[in-house]
């Protein structure tokens, strides 16, 4: 009897030995109709997970992508939070990456932005500004964030800065943060606290648009006012839960990509004080060419700064706030002699483009005059995708621009500053300032 458990127990293992080698080949050697990429798929499940959120405290390209791109060539495949996926540092396959896909969505604010997001923007600076002066300290970053989350939850959602507005903004990031992660939801994972943050602020927004809604004599104000109607339509483009899904998106990808990059251009301004003088001569200049120098900014001015547009063109060049764009193959795809299988991950890869030295010279200096006559930016090219390319490209470009701008004329013209502590970053690979970046300001005048 003892015989026969013994061979019993050791069939099983067995069976099971042979079945996770098995497992093991095939995730190693994936069937494909084709040739992969050069690569390495990792360790079943596990991937190069690890390697990929290895810190890297510099603005430059990730060691993860640097290695692989120096033994493989610009497209190599990997494996990442349990999905096989293809890198591609090349500007091809991103620009082809880019030119394959269908619209979703549509810029929403061109009109508005300039008569009213302008003036508003300029206020919300000025007072955010004003309300820091005379602080020992200021933590840049999360008082960005705050900042361009009341400026643009109001415009989307008619949203009023208030401790609830706090705990929205908390639900957002939380989003964020795990938006990259096995998706292994117990608590305590960054994939639960994401889809935690999604729930609560979905909750909220659903409870915003059921009341207007039920509310007939409600006039437009905001964006989800513009759903609304849409969605009373006979026929509307959209149902409920795309215009939920739509008014989500809209406020995640603003706030925090936004106060990010600005908070690297403050420290890469402060760090480099011919770059802040000269910029500071531009908006100087500005105020010294109006006949009130406390009046609101106009459009006329704001296109007017030349020096500016380089500046924060610069800044999210080293800043790279998406360090990977993602896209699921359909179907298998055949380039320059590879096979990207369907099902795959494929990851454009924006550092690597950024700071490539054979594109831009030096290319970890925070130089803003290499923008110097180069054609206006008006969608991504193969040299510079900081807000992705193609159909899909930033719907939001503009309006960070704007808010980048009018914080930089509101900064610069009133007040200087010194670092009080932190300022050092982390990649894993999104950017993050582990102990904040905290400045003291001091009026100029
Ligand atoms: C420095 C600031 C910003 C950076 C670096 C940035 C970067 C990007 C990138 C790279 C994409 C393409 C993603 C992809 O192709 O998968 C994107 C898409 C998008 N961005 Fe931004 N963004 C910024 C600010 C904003 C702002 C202020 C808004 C708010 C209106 C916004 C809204 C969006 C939306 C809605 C999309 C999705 C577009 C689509 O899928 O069609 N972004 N952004």
């Amino acid at each position: 009897m003892a015989t026969t458990l013994c061979w019993a127990v050791w069939a099983v293992a067995s069976a099971m030995v042979v079945a996770s080698i098995l497992w093991a080949y095939r995730w190693s050697h994936p069937k494909v109709n084709g040739r992969l990429p050069p690569g390495s798929l990792g360790l079943p499940l596990l991937g190069e997970t690890m390697q990929f959120f290895a810190p890297n405290p510099t603005c430059d390209v990730s060691s993860f992508v640097k290695d692989r791109m120096n033994r493989y060539g610009a497209i190599f495949k990997t494996s990442v939070v349990g999905r096989p996926m293809v890198v591609s540092a090349d500007p091809d396959l991103n620009h082809y990456v880019f030119q394959q896909e269908g619209k979703l969505f549509e810029s929403w604010y061109p009109e508005n932005l300039r008569a009213v997001l302008l003036a508003e923007t300029h206020t919300a600076c000025r007072a955010t500004l004003a309300s820091w002066a005379g602080l020992p300290s200021v933590e840049l970053k999360d008082g960005l964030s705050t900042m361009i989350f009341d400026i643009t939850a109001k415009k989307l959602i008619g949203y009023e800065p208030t401790k609830s507005s706090e705990n929205l903004r908390k639900n957002f990031v939380a989003f964020i943060r795990g938006l990259i992660s096995f998706p292994v939801n117990i608590p305590g994972t960054a994939y639960h606290e994401c889809m935690k943050g999604r729930r609560e602020a979905m909750k909220v927004l659903k409870r915003m648009m059921r009341e207007r809604m039920a509310d007939p004599s409600r006039q437009r104000e905001d964006f989800l006012d513009v759903m609304i109607e849409e969605l009373r339509r006979e026929k509307p483009v959209l149902t409920e839960a795309v215009a939920l899904d739509l008014m989500f998106v809209l406020l995640f990808a603003s706030f925090e990509t936004t106060a990010l990059a600005l908070t690297l251009g403050i420290k890469l301004l402060t760090e480099n004080p011919r770059v802040l003088e000269a910029l500071t001569e531009e908006h100087e200049a500005i105020v010294r060419d109006r006949e009130d120098p406390d009046a609101g900014l106009t459009w006329a001015e704001y296109k007017s700064m030349t020096f500016t547009y380089q500046v924060t063109l610069e800044i999210v060049r080293l800043a790279n706030i998406v360090p990977g764009i993602f896209r699921k193959a359909l179907q298998d795809i055949e380039f320059k002699g590879y096979t990207i299988p369907a099902g795959w991950a494929v990851m454009v890869c924006p550092p690597a483009v950024h700071l490539n030295p054979e594109i831009y010279e030096d290319p970890l200096a925070f130089n803003p005059w290499r923008w110097q006559n180069k054609i206006e930016i008006t969608g991504g090219t193969k040299h510079f995708m900081a807000f992705g390319g193609g159909l899909r490209f930033c719907v939001g470009t503009d309006l960070s621009k704007v808010l980048m701008a009018t914080f930089i004329h509101s900064l610069v013209t009133k007040y200087r500053w010194r670092t009080v502590k932190g300022g050092n970053i982390v990649r894993t690979p999104g950017l993050s300032f582990p102990d904040g970046f905290h400045i003291q300001l001091f009026p100029k005048h």
